[in-house]
């Protein structure tokens, strides 16, 4: 672990009974940097998300936020840590207004200490949201809620925040405009590490790549190093390129 505040986890393994999720990962994210981890369906990403949450066990494995070890550490002690996620499906509030639910992700007292400071920020990243800060959030759009999602997790205060498959759901054009968001709260310092089957969306905004594959990290480089790998094209951005031609 190079960088104080980075997120590094070494050889995770997962099993759930019998079936192993993860054979012995290794992934790093640097304050300011944008990490995406691309896999196909079932390959192990968001069992990786929710060991580093603290919301599946590990039963082998590092995992450090800085010089902090997060391993066995319950949940919600992972965010006070600085660890925050936004899971798949986003778990926002539905009867609650768009303010109400920010404000729910500040309940350590660190958080609260900076609640007016990270909502200002987080209004400033996702501007749609302080025209609607008092609208109740389940009548809002697909692309609206993941802003909502990934607004309360920063208001923990986190070093480093993770997303799960963040672009599920919403067209292409809503994707491109959420992943601009997620390259502002990078530029902030935040690290993220970004959870994705939409390969050629998220390599263009990130700054690297792991590519995870039956539980293993079988690759990893610059984003821009990966989008041009052929290797990569076909096995990673053939289906996006197919789409497109029908
Ligand atoms: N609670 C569970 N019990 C048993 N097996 C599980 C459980 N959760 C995940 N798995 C299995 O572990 C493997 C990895 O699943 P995981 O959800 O981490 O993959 P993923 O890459 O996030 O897939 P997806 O993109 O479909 O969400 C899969 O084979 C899955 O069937």
């Amino acid at each position: 672990m190079s960088d104080d505040q980075g997120l590094s986890c070494r050889d995770v393994v997962v099993a759930y009974g019998q079936h192993p999720a993860l054979r012995g990962v290794s992934v790093q994210v640097a304050p300011g940097e944008l990490v995406v981890i691309l896999g196909a369906n079932g390959a192990g990403k968001s069992s990786l998300l929710n060991a580093l949450a603290g919301l599946v066990p590990s039963q082998q494995g590092e995992m450090l936020l800085g010089q902090q070890p997060l391993t066995d550490l319950p949940p919600h002690r992972i965010v006070e840590a600085g660890l925050a996620l936004v899971p798949e499906g986003r778990g926002i509030f539905g009867d609650l207004s768009v303010e109400e639910n920010l404000r729910l992700g500040a309940y350590s007292e660190r958080a609260r200490k900076q609640e007016q400071q990270n909502l200002a920020l987080v209004y400033s990243l996702f501007p749609k949201l302080v025209e609607r800060r008092r609208q109740i959030a389940r009548t809002m759009s697909g692309g609206e809620q993941q802003m909502v999602a990934i607004g309360r997790a920063m208001m923990s205060a986190p070093a480093i925040l993770m997303l799960d498959e963040p672009s599920l759901g919403l067209s292409p054009l809503l994707t491109s405009e959420l992943f601009r968001s997620l390259r502002r709260v990078r530029d902030t310092g935040l690290g993220i590490l970004l959870v994705e089957q939409n390969a050629r969306q998220s390599l263009a905004i990130a700054d690297r790549g792991y590519l995870l594959e039956n539980g293993e990290i079988i690759g990893s480089d610059q984003a821009a190093a990966l989008l041009a790998d052929p290797a990569v094209q076909h096995a990673y951005l053939g289906g996006a390129a197919a789409k497109r031609a029908g």
